[in-house]
């Protein structure tokens, strides 16, 4: 068939008229796509006339909203609490269950009450189920609801996932959650495959201050505590997968060096060739300190020291150096011992930065004149700092805000904990407002926690003293528990049964944990009883008890013939089988784990790890005494094995171990 060109010109007419119709809804098309990249859909809206893509818009606009929500609410969460939403649940990471129900049920509520901003979503565990969400009481008040409508109304909208089996209500609107067993058993099963791993947590960069003793003083107790909490809140913030810093502020640098050194001049005037063989630099320091306030003389010398040492006079600088290698090695005997990993990094460091940073706060107006001293207020201070003395010298105060700028500028820090005593709770509270007031500290931008612990006392409940009244020299203290420790495992007779490296091994690992423990399974804030005889009991919680439990799990294995390979590979062929409520009820205790290490970071309280860890042990003894792991005849011959309860054991052991590694003690594997 032939066409009549006047039947193809219409067709070329008709085309064209096609072509730049499409070819302006293709601009037209392509400004929306930009402007939806844009976030500006609004202005397209009048033009658009088909009724689906105006819908489509408006749910887009919807979800926007929600999505801020969500985003708002994820911020207010606190930053190191909150874990990240864990995709797969069933991947390497051990899941934090109650964090992300947490985020499940938030998501639910949101989606169900997209006005709602903030809701608060309470989980916890429950009697009834294994765990329970409280947030339909609070959310009904506010939207004059009835609460077991909107729990209902909840329930509708929690995204199908594989970690819930069902829910139910109960009550005036608690929704109970029963957890999917196959859940459970995969986690379990990924416990004995891989470990405990950490839950999956945003990495801040942390700068942790802590023991922090006085050089040429005696390391006490409080610095003992200091230790303690402060190596075990690096432990667990490292697991979490944080990037620490973990400095010892040593007070290096201060007006008591200039007697230290006058004082050495004179007893040891080669000095700068020779170190000179102090062995007892504590009597070194109440000479000096002795002849200073008699010596009127001496006094006046100890000043001019000062002055030449800050001037860092090579002399003077070689003096201070020498007195601070003494006592750095013997801090660092203590460090050894207890395991304990530190950067020395004390006030010296700071001198130029606190000459650079009273410069700068003098410049802004931030000093005001008092009595010949520049001091600086601040909006909650309470009790002004003293940057410079009147003597020109600086002080504790003007070392701290110098080393909090360096620590938030020059070392990145987003979160700083300080660990010391609670009678430093004054001066910390000061010089932080200060830091706000000077701009160097942002409390929205950068998390700072003041770690305070009560005070160490004897069994009399006075200051712990030596019987003689002394301070009691730490060295010594861990003699003494040493020795304790070996009495009782002697008392125990396990010098018996153990050989002597095993013997000692348990011996150090009893002493050093028992101490550690002790401190730590205590509410910090509170003051605390030392006492060798309460932390040595092998009843009850107490390192003693809790590292015989471990050795005792691991046996179990032993005795059985099987080895930690042959469990895991079992692992590997298929998922644990559970079926005794014993079982079950030691492997949600288990789980729960991951929960109790990440609302730590919340408070930064340890002693929630302790009973968790006492909890285990227990729940693991019900377990033991309801379940046979391993069956024998009459004649002891091993007639049967469960290797889903040897791979239960080995979950057991493997978050215990993991809990005494946070703690900083050493576990043995036999005692
Ligand atoms: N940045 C700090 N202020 N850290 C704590 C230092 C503790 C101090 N050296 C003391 O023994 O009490």
């Amino acid at each position: 068939m032939t066409l009549s060109r006047e039947m193809i010109e219409t067709q070329l007419h008709d085309y064209t008229l096609r072509c730049e119709h499409a070819e302006k809804e293709t601009d037209k098309l392509a400004a929306c796509v930009q402007a939806l990249e844009d976030g500006q859909m609004d202005l397209f809206t009048d033009d658009i006339t088909d009724k689906e893509f105006i819908n489509l818009i408006n749910e887009n606009k919807k979800l926007k909203y929600r999505i801020s929500i969500l985003k708002k609410s994820i911020a207010s969460m606190g930053g190191e609490r909150s874990t990240k939403p864990q995709d797969d649940i069933f991947s390497d990471h051990m899941c934090n269950i109650l964090g992300q129900l947490e985020d499940i049920f938030r998501k639910a509520v949101l989606v169900a009450y997209p006005d709602v901003s903030d809701p608060v979503i309470q989980i916890q565990l429950s009697k009834h189920a294994d765990y329970q969400c409280n947030a339909a009481m609070a959310l009904a008040k506010i939207l004059k609801k009835n609460p077991r409508e909107v729990g209902e109304m909840i329930v509708k909208n929690v995204a199908p996932g594989p970690m819930i089996e069902k829910m139910d209500m109960s009550g005036p609107g608690f929704i109970n959650i029963v957890l999917s067993q196959e859940f459970i058993r995969q986690q379990i099963t990924n416990v004995i495959m891989n470990g405990v791993t950490p839950p999956p947590v945003t990495p801040k960069r942390v700068v942790i201050d802590f023991s922090s003793p006085n050089i040429a003083k005696e390391m006490h107790v409080g610095h003992l505590r200091s230790t303690i909490i402060g190596e075990s809140l690096s432990r667990l913030l490292e697991f979490l997968g944080h990037d620490l810093l973990r400095l010892n502020h040593l007070g290096d640098w201060g007006t008591q060096f200039g007697m230290l050194i006058a004082h050495l001049q004179d007893n040891f005037p080669d000095f700068a060739t020779k170190s000179p063989p102090i062995a007892d630099l504590q009597a070194f320091y109440r000479e000096s300190k002795k002849r200073f306030d008699e010596d009127g003389d001496f006094k006046k010398r100890a000043y001019e020291a000062v002055v030449k040492l800050q001037a860092h006079d090579p002399v003077h600088i070689k003096g201070w150096e020498e007195i601070c290698t003494i006592s750095k090695t013997e801090f660092q005997k203590v460090y050894e011992r207890l395991g304990v990993r530190i950067i020395d990094r004390g006030e010296s460091f700071y001198q130029s930065r606190m000459e650079a940073l009273v410069k700068e706060l003098d410049d802004a107006g931030f000093l005001e004149e008092d009595d010949g001293r520049k001091v600086m207020f601040a909006d909650g201070a309470g009790i002004p700092l003293t940057i410079v003395k009147s003597d020109g010298g600086f002080t504790y105060d003007t070392s701290d805000m110098a080393c909090i700028k360096n620590r938030i500028e020059e070392e990145k820090g987003d979160w700083l904990i300080y660990v010391t005593d609670a009678g430093q709770a004054q001066h910390f509270k000061s010089f932080l407002a200060c830091a706000v007031r000077a701009g160097i500290y942002n409390p929205s931008v950068t998390r700072v926690d003041h770690v305070t612990f009560g005070v160490v006392l004897g069994e009399d409940k006075k200051k712990f003293k030596t019987r003689s009244g002394d301070t009691v020299r730490l060295v010594q203290l861990l003699d003494e528990g040493l020795q304790r420790s070996e009495e009782k495992l002697k008392e125990k007779e396990r010098h018996k049964e153990l050989t002597p490296e095993e013997f000692v091994k348990a011996r150090d690992a009893v002493a050093y944990g028992c101490i550690k423990y002790a401190d730590l399974c205590h509410d910090r804030s509170r003051d605390y009883i030392f006492s060798f005889d309460r932390m040595l009991d092998f009843r009850g919680n107490t390192a003693a008890y809790l590292l015989y439990a471990l050795t005792r799990i691991r046996s179990i294995a032993r005795t059985a013939g099987v080895n930690r390979e042959e469990i895991v590979a079992e692992a590997k062929k298929k998922p644990i089988e559970l079926d005794h409520e014993k079982e079950w009820k030691l492997a949600r205790t288990i789980l729960k784990l991951p929960d109790v290490l990440v609302r730590i970071t919340d408070d930064l309280y340890l002693h929630p790890l302790c009973e968790y860890l006492y909890e285990v042990s227990t729940v693991f003894t019900e377990f033991y005494d309801n379940c046979y792991c391993i069956e024998k005849d009459e004649t002891g011959k091993i007639v049967k094995i469960n290797h889903c309860r040897l791979m239960l054991c080995e979950a057991t052991a493997q978050v215990m171990e993991k809990c005494f590694a946070i703690l900083g003690i050493e576990t043995v594997d036999k005692m």
